[in-house]
């Protein structure tokens, strides 16, 4: 439960926000993301959110679209109180067909085919306020993406047209008095070429919110409920991996509470090349964070002994790594005793971001296991009943770039805000088989040959993440006449930008070529190199 102080200084408390009510569509998120790159706050809940769940007043609301259909016996529907609650309502896709459904259940039927792609939008006049949702876009067609079956069969009392296709007569309509809208495609999309300005009008020129959330003051908001929070004593632990995540949520931290933030760092033998070392020069060195490093490397590797299967993995380093947290807790309690930071340790802080809390609150709830991320994931969970500590979550409600950009007003190096990610278990999950010391020893050196050849041609930042994987399989190679079997490294680097879906990267042949040769001639035990060329889906972006 949040506590009061949280609330108060909640970003919605602060900013004018504009709430998204999710029926499930792929796209919600979306549309959370395009209004705060116009500076304009936005937060978005389940569609069984009912106004009285509201601590806060939205500037505007938006009905996203959702795969279901709104004639369906047990499809969702808002709370009626949204429409009696005189602020701006848009209607996207499934919210435009609940708009004029809950007017009249005839207002919607099933279309005969389905809609999916490009439309030529033509906006049409009235000289009246229904006029706003366009302004500026009367001068002709503009195109815009359509996903949908269903569709307005007539309109609802009191509504106009403002804008149709050819397929759709009703493909935006307006209530003739009140600032109701409804949009039959998705402007939150980039192939509805003015999506962004339609979402302006509507939050801005309609709603009237102010553009005014930027992360500068987004860290000073933050530091200030951090400190109220904890207040004049508390300390806070935190898992730091070296990652944008933990290293933003670290430095927020220590802005805040200085040294009473403890971070820890575990060594579980799995990492890159020299990444504690590393991890300890930027932390300590540059950000001045308070940081310990537990060294846990031959614990770790000796329960990855004989272990193969990619599930057991998992578990083994997620439970490892909340067995070292909870003795580092202790330890910092300890060696606090005595010292002006004596007391107990009662804040965790973790470095969750939006996404996460989007798939645990959506209308759909969290996706099917694909496989068990977030190694620590289960952390707070077990030390909170364990050892009674609350949640610290500052980036709760930022997407990656979002932190990424608070990573930079923060003073952190942009060669680690624009890291690639590391998942938690790290190299054992990218050793294709039972994992062994020689065996991480060969992917850590392919990986940084690979690593720092795309940093020096420069194409570090094209790239979300890259690295090479060990397949424990050999192969049979010819090495100076003789015979030689070894490993087989498999590179993978791909783009993607919310690593839900992901494209391989398109390297020049030449260059893989390049880093082929490299490889094979400087790490000792690999045969032969290969490149994964396979999008996500159907693979997935690590390899177990
Ligand atoms: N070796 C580690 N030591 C301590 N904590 C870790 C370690 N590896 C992962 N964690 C914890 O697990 C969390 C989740 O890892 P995740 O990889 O998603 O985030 P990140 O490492 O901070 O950033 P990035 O996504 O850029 O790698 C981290 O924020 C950190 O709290
Ligand atoms: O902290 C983490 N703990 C994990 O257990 C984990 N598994 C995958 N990943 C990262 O998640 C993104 C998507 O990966 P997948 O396509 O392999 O599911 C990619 O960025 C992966 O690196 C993890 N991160
Ligand atoms: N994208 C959507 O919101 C689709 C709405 C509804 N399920 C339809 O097919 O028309
Ligand atoms: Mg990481």
């Amino acid at each position: 439960m949040a506590t009061s102080i949280e609330q108060a200084e909640a970003p919605h408390n602060s900013y004018d926000t504009i709430l998204t009510l999710d029926f499930g569509s792929q796209l919600t998120h979306l549309i959370t993301r395009r209004l705060r790159e116009l500076n304009v706050y936005s937060e978005m809940l389940p569609c069984t959110t009912k106004l009285s769940d509201l601590s806060w007043k939205p500037k505007g609301i938006i009905l996203s679209g959702g795969p279901a259909s709104v004639y369906e016996k047990d499809a969702p529907h808002a709370d009626p109180a949204f429409f009696d609650f005189g602020v701006p309502i848009l209607g996207i896709c499934y919210g435009l067909q609940e708009l004029a459904w809950r007017l009249g259940e005839d207002n919607v039927i099933a279309g005969t085919e389905r809609e999916y792609g490009h439309a030529d939008l033509v906006p049409q006049r009235h000289n009246s306020h229904v006029d706003r949702l366009f302004e500026g876009m009367h001068d002709g067609a503009t195109q815009v993406w359509m996903s949908h079956g269903d569709k307005l069969g007539q309109l609802p009392d009191g509504f106009c047209t403002i804008a149709t296709t050819q397929n759709s007569p009703y493909a935006s309509i307006a209530h003739e008095s009140k600032p109701i809208f409804g949009i039959q495609f998705h402007p939150e999309v980039t192939h509805t070429l003015r999506g962004t300005d339609i979402l302006k009008n509507f939050a801005v020129g309609i709603c009237g919110a102010q553009q005014n959330w930027k992360m500068t003051s987004f860290i000073d908001n933050e530091i200030t409920r951090v400190r109220r929070l904890v207040g004049e004593r508390g300390q806070v632990i935190g898992a730091v991996s070296g990652g944008v995540d933990s290293t933003v949520a670290a430095k927020l931290m220590k802005e805040a509470i200085g040294d009473r933030f403890h971070a820890v760092l575990v060594d579980n033998g799995v990492m890159r090349l020299n990444e504690c070392q590393q991890v300890k020069e930027t932390l300590v060195e540059h950000l001045g964070i308070n940081l310990t490093i537990a060294d846990a490397s031959e614990r770790f590797l000796s329960g990855l002994e004989g272990v193969v299967d990619p599930e057991k993995k998992r578990k083994f380093i997620g439970n490892t790594f909340i067995d070292i947290f909870e003795e580092e807790a202790i330890k910092i309690e300890k060696a606090a005793e005595n010292t002006p930071n004596a007391g107990k340790v009662e804040w965790f802080l973790q470095g969750t971001l939006y996404p996460d809390v989007i798939e645990s609150i959506s209308y759909k709830g969290p996706s099917a296991t694909i496989k068990t991320h977030h190694n620590v994931g289960g952390l707070p969970e077990r030390m909170m009943n364990g050892q009674g500590l609350k949640l610290i979550e500052p980036l709760r409600e930022l997407f990656k770039d979002e932190v990424r950009d608070l990573g930079r007003q923060l003073g952190i190096h942009e060669d680690l805000v624009m890291r690639h990610p590391f998942p938690g278990p790290g190299i054992a999950i990218r050793i294709l088989g039972d994992v062994t010391p020689e065996r991480v020893e060969i992917a850590r050196k392919a990986d940084h040959i690979f690593i720092s050849m795309i940093k020096e041609a420069g194409v570090y930042n094209e790239i979300s993440q890259a690295y090479a994987a060990l397949d424990t399989n050999k192969a049979v190679g010819v090495m100076g006449d003789k015979r030689q079997e070894g490993y087989i490294i498999i590179l993978r680097a791909v783009t993607t930008t919310d690593f839900m879906t992901a494209e391989a990267y398109k390297f020049d042949m030449d260059f893989l070529m390049k880093i082929s040769r490299r490889i094979v001639n400087e790490v000792d035990g690999v045969s032969c190199v290969t490149y994964n060329t396979t999008s996500k889906p159907p693979a997935t972006i690590e390899m177990q």
